[in-house]
């Protein structure tokens, strides 16, 4: 099969749009989200708009309100100094950013919805927003996670587009927020469903010389290595915090990735291998394993014998960022459960049986009747 891999034609200040629907005005895009990476996504996004003539200048970032020690309200200190001093400190915004605490003000009429919040807000999100956005709006999600249903996993885009009746693209890669806050270079992974004039649309409006982006028509291929990545930077952290070196958290990387191949493709059997080389793939899981959130929360979870949780431990290391691996690790082995694959899945299933203190930090390099290790079990490398 031939492989789907887009670059960026157009750059900004080039053309204007040539897509179907909206096109006598200039676009108008929200954020939904101001965390870490809402906030770095807001800011991409604002220069491109500011340079594209389909573009409205003005980006609208809806910020979960709250106050600061200082007394302010964070929707104002940003709107007052273009800074979230909170999520991203030190780094301008943009002047053509507009932080809104109401969400449904925030949304009334824009084009393009960017979703980028922790993945266990979305719902509710969503059940705010039905029937108050545009119903030619288009969404992307750079959210990593999912939710799990009576009948299995769902994907938050579908999330997004069920709930919301609109189209929903995702773009995921190996993105720590701060090195794109400080312009390093990096790429990114638009996942689409075979509309490729809106995923081009996607790829223009995030497109800088430091910001690298494709797109592949495998949206769930592209957001389960986004989502599932982190339960195994999980993994990498605790075997950091146990000081096992580089050659274990190696071991770690490349049987999650087989773990992270084969969910994907038991789950969504359309998932292609090459998605897998993407930025969204490997490259994402290399760099969570080595230097983010999930990792370093896991690290000192291991570090203390898993004496405090990983609740405390989020709070104290990255006061009001949010981890996703944790939960993602139990909805993957709530999936496992349903369909008695746990055994197949050793990673995963060690990871969530860890992080609930069922086994100690050590079980996940160690073997035992009870604690199989995945090194030597490799469950579900027999399956793909
Ligand atoms: N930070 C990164 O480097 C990075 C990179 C790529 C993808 N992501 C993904 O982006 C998504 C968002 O992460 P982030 O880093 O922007 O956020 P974050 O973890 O930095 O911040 C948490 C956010 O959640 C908000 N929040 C808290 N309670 C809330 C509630 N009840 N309802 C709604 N919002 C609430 C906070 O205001 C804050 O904006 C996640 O899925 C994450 O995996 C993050
Ligand atoms: O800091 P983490 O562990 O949430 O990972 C951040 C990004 O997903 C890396 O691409």
């Amino acid at each position: 099969m031939a492989r789907e891999t887009e670059r960026q034609g157009e750059t900004a200040g080039g053309a204007a749009d040539s897509g179907g629907t909206v096109e006598a005005r200039r676009r108008r895009v929200t954020v939904i989200g101001s965390g870490n990476w809402g906030s770095v996504a807001a800011k991409i996004i604002a220069t491109n708009a500011a340079a594209l003539p389909s573009y409205h200048d003005e980006v609208k970032m809806w910020v979960y309100e709250e106050t600061l020690p200082t007394g302010d309200k964070l929707t104002s200190y940003i709107n007052r100094t273009n800074e979230n001093v909170k999520y991203l400190p030190g780094i301008k915004l943009g002047p053509n950013v507009v932080a809104d605490p109401d969400l449904e003000h925030a949304v009334k009429d824009a084009d393009l919805l960017v979703f980028v919040t922790p993945h266990q807000f979305v719902e509710s999100i969503c059940r705010r927003l039905v029937g108050k956005i545009r119903r030619d709006a288009e969404a992307l999600s750079l959210i990593k996670g999912m939710e799990v249903k009576k009948d299995g996993p769902c994907m938050i885009s579908n999330l997004i587009s069920e709930m919301l009746g609109i189209n929903c693209c995702v773009l995921m890669g190996a993105n720590i927020a701060n090195e794109i806050a400080v312009e390093k270079f990096c790429e990114a992974t638009v996942g689409h469903k075979g509309d490729k004039e809106m995923a081009q649309r996607w790829v223009q409006l995030f497109s800088t010389p430091y910001f690298l982006v494709s797109a592949v028509q495998d949206v769930e291929g592209v957001e389960l290595c986004g989502t599932l990545k982190n339960v195994v930077a999980i993994a990498a952290g605790l075997a950091d915090g146990l000081e096992m070196g580089n050659n274990t958290k190696a071991a770690i990387m490349r049987i999650g990735l087989r773990e992270m191949r084969a969910f994907s493709k038991l789950m969504f059997s359309t998932v292609k291998d090459t998605t897998f080389f993407e930025s969204c793939g490997v490259a994402d899981l290399i760099t969570t394993c080595l230097g983010g959130r999930n990792r370093r929360v896991a690290e000192a979870f291991a570090k203390c014998g898993g004496k405090r949780s990983f609740d405390e431990l989020e709070a104290e290391l990255l006061r009001g960022q949010k981890l996703q691996g944790v939960s993602t690790a139990r909805e993957v082995y709530e999936v496992l459960g349903h369909r008695g694959w746990q055994e197949l899945f050793p990673l995963f299933t060690t990871v969530h049986e860890i992080c609930v203190g069922r086994l100690p930090p050590s079980a996940i390099v160690e073997y035992s009747e009870h604690t199989p290790n995945f090194a030597l079990v490799e469950g579900s490398a027999q399956l793909y």
